[in-house]
């Protein structure tokens, strides 16, 4: 961290409940002793006004600390507190009170604040990439390219800010009128577990840049990258209070930050049902600023042309990383796979010897992120063997209980024969899941693509220019990826359509979530 000091900044006090100790695990083989010997006994805390503190009532707190496991061992790792509505208040106090000076920090104050949390990230990527790993049971290669991400937000937001400009323009004639932003307040940033520092630091970093400050709140599944950064946070000269992280879970802990009228914006990323229940708890707060970022069930178009000998493996390349990447557990997988019905049969084959030979559990494919997640994957591959789904490849794996699991893994499963009104075709599962149906013809296939409540994603796999925008302007999604999965550029507008979200994110549209925009009128003489 190009200080002088004979003992490392990590290595300072608090030895009490270990948690300092995570910084020195900057291999895998070091975190996982380090596991073993803690055997669970480490705690972690929120960061406040510039602190790691306890929460305030932590007589109560400690009745209800929450467990977190890996869930390639099924190990308790860590707990963490479920920090209840009080200190949920004394966190938005915080940022309040960071509010008024950092909002008027320059432009170049604040970019260069933020790329040195690029530049620290980056110096530590292999620890935040062992302990997301293991935290979220994704593998160490999938990690460290969420690092890299995480780094990039960052980066890219530090730098963004920089080159904006307000342009002024003449009405008739009678009046100059121009755009004023300024920075929208106290947001509540609330994330999901499937990409915890890839998806928290996606919020975190335009949130700062464009002058407001926060209170985040990761997934109570995965909270240890969180944690983690608080200390980047201050290495970085972030002034106290402008970024807060609490802990815990989303009925007590998530729903009392969106619903406080402290709060003047939230973003959030997650399942629908949470939007629903954010919505909800939000709606006579008309002004409150909502970007919703959820669930997805998305369609992956085959078309014949793009099983030609040339583009071929590309093609089965594309659909099965879309469909197993992280487990399937990115809300923009492809896991409703459409194949035209002249190439179907090779299709299906093709596919599932090369997901069989590439995507293979405890090397290439992780985890999924809890036993809770596992349960809801294992009900939904029951049902399938239940409603006579063919199994090309994976199973219904068996219950399990938390005393004696031994890691949550779900092998890649490729079904065919799914009715088209199962709950396994129509709901978003988010595990390493697909299912494959044939088409006819183009309309169909937009037809079956569209024939969903979401409208997230969308892939679509043809070798013919006409039909890539002919089809691609007519899927209901916010993204559509054609011949590639997941290429991202990180100003490009990013969210869903339909029960997929509301706003969106990415360059100047996360300016348009986090500013206040007023329009000034001046006489032109
Ligand atoms: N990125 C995505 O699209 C994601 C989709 N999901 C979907 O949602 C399903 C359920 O997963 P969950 O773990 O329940 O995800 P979730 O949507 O409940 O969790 C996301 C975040 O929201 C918080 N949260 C939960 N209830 C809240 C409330 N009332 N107010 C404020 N914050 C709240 C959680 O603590 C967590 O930080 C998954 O099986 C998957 O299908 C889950 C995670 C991510
Ligand atoms: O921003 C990206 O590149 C990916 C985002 C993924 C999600 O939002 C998700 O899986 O929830």
């Amino acid at each position: 961290m190009g200080r002088e000091s004979p003992t490392p900044w990590y290595a300072r006090a608090c030895v009490a409940d270990r948690v300092d100790d995570l910084w020195t695990c900057d291999t895998l083989d070091k975190a996982t002793a380090f596991i073993k010997s803690h055997n669970g006994q480490i705690s972690l805390r929120n960061f406040v006004g510039g602190q790691y503190r306890s929460p305030r009532n932590s007589s109560a707190e400690s009745s209800q600390c929450i467990n977190s496991f890996e869930p390639k061992t099924g190990r308790l790792i860590c707990t963490l507190p479920c920090t209840q509505p009080d200190a949920v208040e004394d966190a938005i106090r915080s940022a309040r009170s960071a509010f008024p000076t950092w909002s008027k920090t320059t432009r170049a104050e604040r970019s260069a604040i933020l790329r040195r949390v690029s530049e620290l990230l980056q110096e530590h990527r292999e620890l935040f990439a062992i302990w997301e790993s293991i935290d979220q049971g994704k593998t160490l290669e999938r990690a460290r390219i969420e690092v890299d991400r995480a780094i990039s937000n960052f980066s890219y937001f530090s730098t963004f800010i920089l080159h904006e400009q307000t342009a002024a323009r003449m009405v008739d004639g009678v009046a100059l009128t121009y755009e004023h932003r300024s920075p929208a307040g106290v947001f509540a940033l609330i994330s999901p577990w499937n990409m915890p520092l890839y998806l928290l630091t996606w919020k975190i970093a335009p949130c700062l840049a464009f002058g407001c400050t926060a209170v985040a709140k990761p997934s109570e599944v995965t909270s240890m990258t969180a944690f983690l950064l608080g200390e980047i946070f201050q290495k970085a000269g972030v002034p106290p209070g402008v970024i807060n992280i609490i802990l815990g879970d989303g009925v007590t802990t998530g729903a009392a930050l969106v619903a406080s009228t402290l709060i003047n914006g939230v973003s959030f990323t997650g399942g629908t049902q949470t939007g629903i229940a954010i919505r909800r708890l939000t709606a006579h707060q008309i002004g409150k600023h909502l970007s919703l970022e959820l669930g997805g069930k998305n369609p992956t178009l085959v078309f014949a042309d793009s099983m030609e000998s040339s583009v071929r493996e590309r093609t089965i390349r594309v659909a099965a990383m879309a469909a197993f990447e992280n487990q399937g557990e990115i809300c923009l997988c492809g896991s409703r796979v459409y194949v035209e019905k002249s190439v179907y049969q090779d299709f299906v084959r093709e596919f599932t010897s090369y997901v069989k030979a590439k995507y293979i559990m405890g090397q290439t494919v992780g985890a999924v992120a809890s036993l809770q997640h596992y349960d809801k994957i294992r009900r939904y591959l029951e049902l399938a063997v239940e409603q006579k789904a063919t199994f090309h490849l994976g199973s219904a794996p068996p219950a399990l209980a938390q005393k004696e699991a031994q890691g949550y893994w779900v092998e890649p499963t490729i079904l065919t024969d799914v009715a088209k009104d199962s709950a396994v075709q129509i709901d978003e599962i988010f595990g390493p899941v697909v299912t494959i149906t044939p088409f006819e013809t183009e309309e169909e296939a937009v037809q079956l693509a569209n024939d969903s409540e979401y409208g997230l994603a969308a892939i679509l796999l043809t070798t013919n220019g006409a039909r890539m925008r002919r089809v691609g302007e007519q899927l209901e999604a916010g993204l559509v990826w054609i011949n590639c999965w997941l290429v991202r550029e990180l100003g490009t507008p990013f969210g869903g359509m339909k029960n997929s979200g509301t706003g969106r994110e990415g360059g100047e549209h996360s300016r348009d979530v986090f500013t206040v925009v007023r329009t000034l009128h001046l006489p032109a003489f």
